[in-house]
C-alpha cells in the first residue's frame, strides 16, 4: 500500500541538541500509531516533522498530497469566542461560506458531545471539553490523517475516557492515527503499532501486541525497561 507519509533518515536539531537522529519511518493508510518514551526523547518534534511546523536538518518527508491532515496540540488555543466560532473559523478560513462554516461546526461539535456548549465561550470549557472542542475543529476538516500530541494529559479519568472515545471515533471512520502519549494503557486501547524513541532515535518500531508482550531484543532493552517502569 502507498504510504501516506515517509521519512527517510530525518535528523532536527535545536542547537546542539539532536531532538530526532536518523528517524525513518512510513505510515499507510488506516495505521493507528503511538510514539511514547521518555520526557525530551522526541515524540512531540517528530509529530511537528510530521505535519511540516519543524523543519529537519538533513533527511527526506514524502507527503501524499491528496491526503489533508489535522493536528491536535496538547493544549489547545482557543480564541476568546464561542466554541461554535472556534470551529467555524477554521472552515472559512479554508474558503467555505459563513453560514455553512457554522453549520458544519455544529455538527462537528454534535459529534464530539459538544452541540449544547456550541455558544459557550470556549476558554470557559473545561480542560476535557476544551480538548473535544480541539478534536472537533479536526473533525470538520475531515482529515485523512490526525496528529495529536497527548491529547488526555491533562485530564481525569472521566475526561480521558470521553476525548478517548472521540479519537476511536476518528480511527472508525477511517482516518490514520498518529499520537504521541505516556499513558500506556491508552496506547494498548488505541494503538495498532509503537514506536519507541529515546534520545532521538527510534529503538523500536512494532504491531502494539508485540510491543507489549513479545521479547524486544537487545536493542530495545531500554524500551523493556521502559514499559516496566511505566507499569510499575
Ligand atoms: N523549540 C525548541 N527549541 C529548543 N529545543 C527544543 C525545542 N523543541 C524541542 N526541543 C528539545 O528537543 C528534544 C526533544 O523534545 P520533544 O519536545 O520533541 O520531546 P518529547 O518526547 O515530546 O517530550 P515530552 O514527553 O516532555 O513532551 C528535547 O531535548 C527538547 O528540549
Amino acid at each position: 500500500m502507498p504510504a501516506l507519509i515517509e521519512l527517510g533518515n530525518v535528523t532536527v536539531r535545536f542547537g546542539r541538541v539532536a531532538a530526532l537522529a536518523d528517524v525513518s519511518l512510513r505510515i499507510a493508510p488506516g495505521e493507528r500509531v503511538a510514539f511514547i518514551g521518555a520526557n525530551g526523547s522526541g515524540k512531540s518534534t517528530l509529530l511537528r516533522v510530521l505535519h511540516g511546523l519543524v523543519r529537519p536538518a538533513s533527511g527526506s518527508l514524502l507527503r501524499d498530497t491528496a491526503a489533508t491532515q489535522a493536528m491536535v496540540f496538547q493544549r489547545p488555543f482557543m480564541l476568546r469566542a464561542s466554541a461554535r466560532f472556534n470551529v467555524a473559523l477554521g472552515l472559512w478560513l479554508r474558503g467555505n461560506r459563513w453560514g455553512h462554516a457554522k453549520q458544519e461546526a455544529v455538527h462537528a461539535l454534535r459529534r464530539v458531545g459538544l452541540e449544547a456548549e456550541a455558544g459557550r465561550n470556549a476558554r470557559q470549557l473545561s480542560g476535557g471539553q476544551q480538548q473535544r472542542l480541539a478534536l472537533a475543529r479536526a473533525w470538520a476538516m475531515r482529515p485523512d490523517v490526525l496528529l495529536l500530541d497527548e491529547p488526555t494529559s491533562s485530564l481525569d479519568p472521566h475526561g480521558k475516557r470521553e476525548v478517548e472515545r472521540v479519537i476511536a471515533d476518528f480511527a472508525e471512520a477511517g482516518t490514520t492515527l498518529v499520537f504521541a502519549s505516556h499513558n500506556l494503557g491508552q496506547v494498548k486501547r488505541l494503538a495498532t503499532r509503537v514506536v519507541y524513541l529515546e534520545h532521538g532515535f527510534v529503538l523500536a518500531d512494532l504491531p502494539v501486541d508485540h510491543f507489549f508482550n513479545g521479547p524486544l531484543g537487545e536493542v530495545s532493552r531500554e524500551a523493556e525497561l521502559f514499559v516496566k517502569g511505566e507499569l510499575g
